[in-house]
């Protein structure tokens, strides 16, 4: 049976991080998807900018964010479950596994279209916390516009998370497995 991680959490509480982990250790039994990436890539060709750049951690990035962060919440009121789908379309399209981790969920909407899609049996949701020092130490400065905006906070007074998972310090393989063991996908 595919089971779906939706992996969310605040600015450097180490999503990417952990997914990667994941991923290394699940392997070809599992894929990494993105929803931003069909959200950076529509608003790239919308602006006719550098994906490469964008997709980077360059200055780039955050100089474009805030108008990304408009434009997106414009198309996901008229459809909230368009980027998940688009995500999702070309990941299974890609190659199906049974393991897929999405790695920025950032709205209950999200945590809903997946529900309804592919059913609450399928769907298990991860929060990974950190504490402000470790956000800090790794290169988070608040900044207006982008940590006090639903994309951000949406999802800080969700009600039942299937796991939490606090990421405060470096992460051993036996730690790694811990969280697998905790999801149930060993
Ligand atoms: N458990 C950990 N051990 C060591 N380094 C970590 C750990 N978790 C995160 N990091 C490091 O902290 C930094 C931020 O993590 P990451 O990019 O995964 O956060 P994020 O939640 O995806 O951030 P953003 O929302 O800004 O994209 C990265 O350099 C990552 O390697």
């Amino acid at each position: 049976m595919m089971k779906i991680v939706l992996i969310s959490g605040k600015r450097k509480c180490g999503k990417d991080y952990i997914s990667e982990r994941l991923h290394k250790t699940l392997a070809e039994r599992a894929q990494i998807v993105r929803i931003s990436e069909p959200i950076k890539s529509e608003w790239a060709r919308k602006l006719q900018l550098d994906l490469a750049a964008l997709l980077s951690d360059g200055p780039y990035k955050e100089q474009y964010r805030r108008d990304m962060i408009v434009w997106s919440d414009e198309v996901r009121s008229r459809d909230y479950g368009y980027f998940c789908r688009v995500a999702m379309e070309e990941a299974l399209a890609r190659r199906p596994t049974p393991y897929i981790l999405v790695s920025d969920v950032r709205r209950k909407n999200d945590i809903r279209w997946f529900r309804e899609t592919y059913g609450s049996d399928k769907v298990l949701t991860v929060r990974l916390t950190s504490r402000p020092e470790t956000r800090s130490a790794r290169g988070w400065v608040f900044t207006a516009g982008i940590d006090d905006v639903p994309s951000e906070c949406d999802l800080d007074d969700f009600d039942g998370f299937d796991v939490v998972v606090a990421n405060d310090n470096e992460n051993d393989q036996e730690s790694i497995d811990q969280i697998l063991e905790t999801m149930q996908l060993k």
